[in-house]
């Protein structure tokens, strides 16, 4: 089939050069168009209309009526692209042309009802699971924590049990608030009760501040999950923590979900419930960048709230957090 976005004249493709390798449609040229105009996708990206054929989706969902504190990731999604527009072609730190070895595109938003959470939660997975048969790979641009669940239920349907490598300040594993069991403080205790997770690859990095009680670490491992916590993470160094992932994961396939708020709020002011003590963006970028070697099925970037952003501190943070996921995704022979 003809590639639309190889034809300038096409109304998909209303004469924006390209960056092309590998066969790829790839970002919009940021030598010939200024970065600040043009497409509004992640990276200046193609949509998921104007190529044939799709490796890799970036799709956004802007929901948040899950949290428990600030509000305002329903508009995470458009922050982060908007944040993504510096982005280029080549990765050094890894070697790699996260853009030419696969077909990312961006498939946009899932349109989900921000009043009713479980009928979001089905239509998160229907629309997860719609997408998966285009894509062989989907990284999601959240919203809040809770959308983690319906996107695991779709890997689940597609992949089997899952090992989660979590990053996060939170463990979200508690039960319930004010009666409500989907919320972004659960989302991975409803996972494991509904048997998505592998439980013996499971983990979280990052975790710190204050909790419940002391029983909270306990059902957590019960649901699976070992913890490397914040406050190790100077000791271990990113390669330590890379070895500890590893260690747990094996060879399992592996889901990523990157809650922001694992950073420092001086990294990440703008999101719902910060924390204080954090991982640096240097440090997460750092342990992501070995997540090439993992046999990685999707990834999930979440928390983003932009009106407690500064300067597109969180923004940026998050769309380099989603070009290592991306580049971690890259066929390694094909750079
Ligand atoms: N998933 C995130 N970001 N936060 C969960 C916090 C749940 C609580 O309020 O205890
Ligand atoms: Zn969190
Ligand atoms: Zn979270």
């Amino acid at each position: 089939m003809a590639d639309p976005a190889a034809d300038p004249s096409s109304p998909a493709s209303p004469g924006l050069p390209r960056v092309r390798a590998g066969g790829r449609v790839g970002q919009v040229d940021a030598t010939l168009v200024p970065r600040f105009a043009g497409p509004a996708t992640f990276a200046t990206l193609p949509r998921i209309d104007e190529v044939s054929d799709v490796d890799v989706a970036v799709v956004g969902v802007p929901f948040d009526a899950g949290v428990s504190y600030r509000p305002g990731a329903r508009f995470g999604p458009s922050h982060v692209r908007e944040s993504s527009r510096l982005l280029r072609p080549h990765n050094p730190a890894v070697d790699v042309d996260p853009f030419a070895g696969q077909q990312v595109v961006d498939a946009g938003d899932l349109a989900v009802n921000p009043f009713d959470i479980e009928e979001a939660i089905a239509a998160i997975e229907a629309g997860a699971r719609h997408l998966l048969e285009r894509s062989e790979r989907l990284v999601t641009i959240g919203g809040d924590h809770t959308i983690a669940l319906p996107l695991l239920r779709a890997m689940h349907a597609k992949h089997g049990p899952v090992a989660v490598v979590h990053f996060d300040a939170h463990l979200d594993t508690w039960d319930t608030y004010f009666g409500a069991a989907y919320t972004h403080g659960t989302p991975f205790r409803r996972a494991s009760e509904e048997g998505l997770l592998d439980r013996s690859g499971c983990l979280h990095v990052g975790t710190r501040g204050p909790l419940y009680s002391r029983q909270d670490l306990v059902d957590d491992a019960d649901l699976g999950f070992q913890i490397v916590p914040s406050v190790e993470i100077d000791d271990l160094g990113a390669r330590g923590v890379v070895e500890r992932i590893q260690a747990r994961v094996g060879e399992r396939p592996v889901y990523v979900s990157v809650d922001i708020d694992v950073l420092d709020p001086a990294f990440a002011p703008g999101t719902g419930t910060p924390e204080a003590g954090g991982m640096t963006s240097r440090e997460l970028l750092a342990v992501l960048r070995a997540f090439g070697g993992l046999n990685l099925v999707g990834a999930d970037v979440v928390e983003v709230s932009p009106a407690y952003d500064h300067a597109q501190v969180t923004g940026i943070a998050a769309s380099h957090v989603t070009y290592e996921l991306l580049s971690a995704l890259a066929p390694r022979s094909a750079t």
